[in-house]
């Protein structure tokens, strides 16, 4: 017998179309009337821990999320766990939960692109292959993954690359690290190294930017004050930015404000390869964080993590910049 711990958040999955095709929540979350499909062996525990669509998501409810897992965990014999959640930040969440639960647990995040009365929609089959892939064995000690589409990803490198297509969750440069065959759950790579770090509360003030062809340095210098915590930067290419903005970086960097580099690039990781003015090789010079790998928004949630944590310094540095912890 295995007990699944569910926890709906709320997004599409949740949702109904009404006459006129838009789409919103209704009084009743239509997950309610999913039938368990597996009988006596499967022991499904639900909870509506929220019902909000996945741009409502935040850190502090992504720690409400944690929080709550930690306790079945410690206390009511969980063998894994299952979160629906809306897919526009659905990555966001998988990966705060991937940096700060401390055990091998299957946690396994899923959601819906077609609301539940659309026809082809695909909520319920979703859930179900979310519960197969939490109940699965083998799940254990892949951090926490992804279920959509009949494909398993890891919450560390997911993201939604589609507004509307079912098969909007891919892992660039990766690739998924399973399949769902019928109701068969097939893993085909293992996880080489997971790090998490405890943490009881949540940073706020940590920004996001986006590098561009003549960049304005104004953008930036809205971070240049007390309350700022962090900063990440999609920049350009192999991890590049405008010369006009590195005036601002380096104020930042002298108020010890970590600013951590990405690249806007779809696939491949932000090195330090150009020596030219505004070059990786001069960022890094500067004191920039390169993080190898991640998206700008698991940059962000990572980067948030590492200060929510206490880490600073050379020890938040590594732990941002190494993509495989
Ligand atoms: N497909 C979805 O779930 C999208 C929706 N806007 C959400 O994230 O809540």
């Amino acid at each position: 017998m295995k007990k699944i711990l569910i926890l709906h958040t709320g997004g599409t999955i949740a949702m109904s179309e009404d006459k006129n095709g838009a789409v919103a929540p209704g009084k009743e979350n239509p997950l309610n009337q999913f039938k368990n499909p597996f009988g006596a062996d499967y022991e499904l525990v639900i909870e509506n821990i929220f019902n909000i669509p996945s741009p409502h998501m935040d850190p502090a409810n992504m720690l409400v999320l944690q929080q709550r897992i930690i306790k079945a965990y410690e206390n009511e014999n969980i063998d894994g766990v299952v979160i629906t959640h809306g897919t526009d930040t659905l990555e966001e969440t998988a990966y705060f939960l991937d940096l700060t639960i401390p055990f091998k647990l299957p946690i396994v995040l899923t959601g819906a692109m077609r609301s539940a009365n659309e026809i082809g929609s695909d909520g319920l089959y979703n859930f179900k292959t979310a519960i197969l892939t939490a109940a699965s064995p083998e799940a254990k000690g892949m951090g926490v993954l992804v279920v959509m589409n009949d494909e398993i990803h890891t919450a560390r490198y997911v993201t939604k690359t589609h507004t509307t297509n079912v098969a909007t969750f891919r892992t660039p440069t990766f690739g998924p690290i399973g399949l769902i065959l019928r109701d068969e759950v097939r893993f085909f790579e293992k996880l080489l190294r997971h790090r998490s770090v405890l943490l009881d509360h949540v940073v706020d003030h940590v920004y996001l930017f986006k590098a561009y062809a003549g960049m304005d340095p104004e953008l930036l210098e809205i971070a240049l004050n007390e309350q700022t915590n962090g900063v990440v930067i999609e920049a350009l290419g192999a991890g590049n930015l405008p010369p006009k903005v590195l005036p601002v970086i380096e104020k930042l960097l002298a108020k010890k404000i970590p600013v951590v580099l990405v690249s806007r690039s779809f696939n491949g990781i932000a090195q330090d390869v150009y020596a030219y003015p505004g070059g990786g090789v001069q960022l890094k010079q500067m004191g920039v964080t390169f993080c190898h790998g991640l998206n700008g928004q698991k940059a962000r949630i990572k980067l948030l993590v590492g200060l929510s944590a206490g880490l600073s310094g050379d020890e938040l540095a590594d732990f941002v910049s190494d993509a495989v912890s």
